[in-house]
């Protein structure tokens, strides 16, 4: 037999329920927020437990280029100096939505051409109306006319700003990216959607939240427009949370093996759309316990399909669509047709692959329908997508022999996913062995 490539991973079954305490790093989203304000604050911030992944490492590197200091200091913190650039620069966005997006309305204030690209599924993210906006605040932006990456933003050292309206049910990031450098208009902005519902709302209130953390005068009390008042923000000094959405495979697997998952410093409050997983998997039949030391998830009784809208939580779907393929009903994923436009077209990866184990999945406009059926091994395809693979992990449980197709690819929000998740499973083993001594 060909020995299997080496970036492909066995997925280990589970051989009895979980019991395990996982400890998950820092928040992407609000990373890479707090990246961006630090990047151009009035003094020295500090990020403290920051996530390092592909993501966030491309968005420090990215402040770097446009001349910020970001460095590494004890306990693992990020000290960021601000500073703005005076020349040409490039800026490499890989696969991260939040780089391509967030990154250009900070470039339009530096001194020079700023060119962005990054990974060739990239150049398929939908970007058009966030340049569209960007020109209308006076910004010069060269795509080609292609409307995605590669472009160059011609920065010219201000920008005037003012107000701005643009359809962003494609993506929330095209909102969130302009009212994070809103401020260091001369102008401020307005920024009014007219188009299909924005996806995201908790990712919206998350940049609303981590502005005013940083001292700007934002306004989003009438729906569908906001505003950020220009003026200097301060420096940060912000305890980042663990990442929700990256809980969600881990907190799966309680439900997927009839055991029990603690996830320590869950927030009792937080803007991350990742907190939806509480409701979901209570919906799903789990006991879901929310505490002061953290959160709990056990299913003694097995779980069963639901009729969910993602639309706030879209980054959910992967993993829920993974457990939907294992419930006891089916279930209706809906409110999610924005995803086509995440690292891959997630709708059709999700159909073809559950589809190729053995699920019946219908791919609807918004979403998906899954009726569950025995699955059988196979090779799991992850299309560049993290989320692909927690998925993938999520169905190993229950099939043995599943092999994830490029598993490094989950590095880019969580390098340390297998480390984690083998450790997750270890303990699984040594409370079995500990109760078989007993
Ligand atoms: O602003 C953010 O940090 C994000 C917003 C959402 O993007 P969309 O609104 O494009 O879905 C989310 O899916 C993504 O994972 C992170
Ligand atoms: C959609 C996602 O990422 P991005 O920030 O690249 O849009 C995600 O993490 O699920």
């Amino acid at each position: 037999m060909p020995s299997p490539d080496p970036f492909d991973w066995s997925a280990p079954a589970a051989s009895g329920p979980v019991d395990a305490t996982v400890t998950l790093p820092g928040s992407k989203s609000l990373t890479n927020r707090f990246l961006v304000l630090a990047a151009r604050a009035s003094g020295v911030s500090r990020l403290r437990d920051p996530l390092r992944s592909r993501d966030t490492l491309l968005m420090a590197q990215a402040m770097r280029s446009l001349g910020a200091a970001v460095e590494d200091v004890e306990d693992g913190d990020w000290l960021v100096t601000p500073g703005g650039s005076t020349g040409d620069a490039t800026v490499d966005c890989g696969l991260a939505g939040t780089v391509m997006r967030f990154v250009p309305p900070l470039a339009a204030l530096s001194s020079g051409v700023v060119h962005f690209d990054g990974d060739p599924q990239a150049r398929t993210r939908p970007m058009g109306p966030a340049l569209d906006a960007l020109r209308a605040l006076g910004v010069g932006v060269d795509d080609g006319g292609r409307g995605a990456l590669p472009f160059d933003v011609l920065g010219s050292g201000s920008v005037k700003g003012g107000s701005v309206t643009l359809d962003a049910s494609a993506s929330s990031q095209f909102i969130s990216a302009l009212l994070l450098s809103g401020a260091h208009y001369d102008d401020g902005v307005t920024v009014h959607h007219d188009g299909k519902p924005v996806p995201s709302q908790p990712h919206l209130d998350m940049t609303v939240e981590a502005l005013r953390d940083a001292g700007a005068d934002v306004d989003d009390s009438e729906p569908n427009t906001w505003r950020v008042e220009p003026g200097p923000l301060n420096p940060l000094d912000v305890q980042i949370e663990p990442d929700l959405s990256n809980a969600a495979p881990f907190l799966a697997a309680a439900l997927v093996t009839g055991g029990r998952v603690h996830v320590p410093g869950w927030p009792q409050h937080t803007t991350q759309a990742g907190d939806d997983i509480r409701d979901i998997l209570d919906q799903m039949g789990a006991e879901v316990t929310l505490g002061r030391d953290g959160l709990t998830v056990s299913a003694p009784d097995g779980f069963g399909g639901v009729d969910l809208d993602l639309h706030d939580a879209s980054e959910l779907t992967p993993v829920v669509a993974a457990l939907a393929a294992l419930a006891q009903g089916p279930s209706i994923i809906r409110g999610v047709a924005h995803i086509r436009g995440h690292e891959t077209d997630r709708l059709a990866a999700l159909a073809h692959e559950l589809t190729a184990l053995g699920a019946t999945v219908d791919e609807t406009e918004d979403g998906l329908r899954i009726n569950p059926r025995p699955l059988s091994p196979g090779t799991f395809h992850t299309y560049a997508d993290h989320r692909m693979v927690m998925a993938a992990a999520v169905l190993g449980l229950a099939v043995p022999g599943l092999v994830v197709e490029d598993v490094g690819t989950v590095a880019k929000t969580l390098p340390t996913f297998t480390d984690l998740w083998d450790r997750m499973l270890l303990r699984e083993q040594a409370s079995a062995a500990t109760d078989s001594v007993r």
